[in-house]
């Protein structure tokens, strides 16, 4: 369904509220995918792969001992004719039937040879060894685990430690990963303070905190949070800075229309386009997403912590995921198994436990609050006059 496109000086807190649903959308459709990076393996870590993993070479590459031993051609008893080390010379020729080279675990195995004779089962007297093999044994031949060409992982596989151990094996210097949208974070508010204990009328800031995960979960990365206190032309000046180099701006706090809460006003003054002015969500309302010109989008979140974590879920999270290439983290249903009042008018985000009964809310969902959010494992999406029955549950990054 089409967003009504407002400027910001338009939008009131309550005026042109989005339904919650469509905000999401409205932040996914507003996501340009970015390019794919290609980078060395080890900044792939993590990642999730662009395009198919595919073998450069086979695996093995050749022909290789499984065992420390011989290696031997023909029928016992066999004459040593000499050595073969991994990473060591190769031999020049085929190995002569009744003839054995001695051979180290990961050397190559020498055309001709029929087996390896590990050493333990070997009796050696002089230049000659006996045991007893089954052709083929111990040894891994050429591509028997891998050919060349052979795709080994999907585009979007993630990045795990052995699969990046096994794009080296298969001859890989680099990978193609999905891009990781960069979100700079700017905390407004002259009462917010970055560490130790907050002196009177002050708060720590639990945002900043809190955003990184968020953002990575949905496949970004924050590049950095800066704080701006309450003063306008600041915030333009920071707002401008945080753009280059970014593919999201993210503002906490001055979202409303409180004579400190300037966002509105600033991106007003350089023309935005107001995607989403307002959304009728609990908590979160005051939230925004804006466009302006030439830059990256702007999430609006709200200061409260919780509504900032709720909005983040609504907005910031299907922009970032979008840009990523990613599907956003997906939801379930369930019913509700205790005590939740709908909102009339507006979708309430409720802190849940799930639990064999049903999704439990554990209470102390103020928008002020993260009590509740942090002891929960998703947020029960509860539609506006809501009477029973099973609802959305939004999925908290763990
Ligand atoms: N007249 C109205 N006032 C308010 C409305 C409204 O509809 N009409 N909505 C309320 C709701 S709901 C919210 S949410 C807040 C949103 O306000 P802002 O986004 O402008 O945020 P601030 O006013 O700056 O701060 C609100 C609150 O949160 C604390 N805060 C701010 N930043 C942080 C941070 N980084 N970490 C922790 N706490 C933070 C701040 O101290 C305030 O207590 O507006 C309501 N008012
Ligand atoms: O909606 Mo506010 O965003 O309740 O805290």
């Amino acid at each position: 369904m089409p967003v009504a496109r407002v400027s910001a000086g338009q939008a009131g807190v309550r005026g042109a509220v989005t339904p919650w649903g469509e905000a999401r959308r409205a932040a996914a459709d507003a996501a340009r995918r970015l390019p794919d990076e290609t980078v060395p393996l080890a900044d792939a870590a993590g990642r999730l792969l662009a395009s198919p993993l595919r073998a450069l070479i086979p695996v093995p590459a050749f022909d290789t001992a499984a065992m420390d031993g011989y290696a031997v051609a023909g029928d016992p008893p066999w004459r040593v004719i000499g050595s073969v080390l991994a990473g060591g010379e190769r031999m020049a020729g085929p190995l002569p039937p009744g003839t054995a080279v001695e051979i180290a675990t990961g050397a190559e195995v020498p055309a001709g040879a029929d087996a390896v004779l590990p050493v333990e089962g070997a009796l050696r007297s002089g230049d000659v060894v006996r045991g007893v093999v089954r052709i083929g044994r111990h040894i891994r031949r050429r591509g028997e685990d891998c050919p060349r060409g052979r795709i080994v992982a999907a585009a979007g596989a993630a990045v795990t430690p052995a699969l990046l151990g096994l794009a080296a094996s298969l001859g890989h210097d680099t990978l193609t990963v999905r891009p990781r949208p960069r979100v700079a974070v700017l905390v407004t508010g002259e009462e917010v303070v970055a560490g130790g204990l907050p002196g009177p009328g002050r708060v720590r800031d639990a945002i900043g905190p809190m955003l990184p995960g968020v953002v990575s979960w949905a496949g970004g990365r924050v590049t950095g949070v800066e704080r701006v206190g309450d003063d306008p032309r600041v915030l333009a000046r920071a707002l401008t800075g945080a753009a280059s180099g970014a593919d999201v701006v993210a503002v906490c706090g001055a979202s409303s229309r409180g004579p400190a809460d300037h966002l509105r006003g600033v991106l007003d003054a350089v023309g935005a386009e107001l995607l989403v002015a307002g959304v009728a969500c609990r908590p979160g309302h005051p939230q925004m997403l804006a466009l302006p010109p030439g830059g990256p989008p702007v999430v609006g979140l709200p200061g409260n912590p919780f509504a900032a974590l709720a909005a983040a879920l609504t907005l910031l999270v299907p922009l970032v995921a979008g840009q990523a290439g990613r599907t956003v983290p997906g939801g379930s249903r369930s019913s509700i198994a205790g005590e939740v009042r709908a909102h009339p008018a507006d979708t309430r985000l409720v802190p849940v436990r799930r639990s064999s009964r049903g999704a439990v809310p554990v209470g102390h969902d103020r928008p002020g609050s993260l009590l509740g959010a942090a002891t929960a494992d998703a947020l029960a999406v509860v539609p506006p006059g809501w009477h029973g029955g099973p609802v959305e549950l939004l999925e908290l990054p763990a």
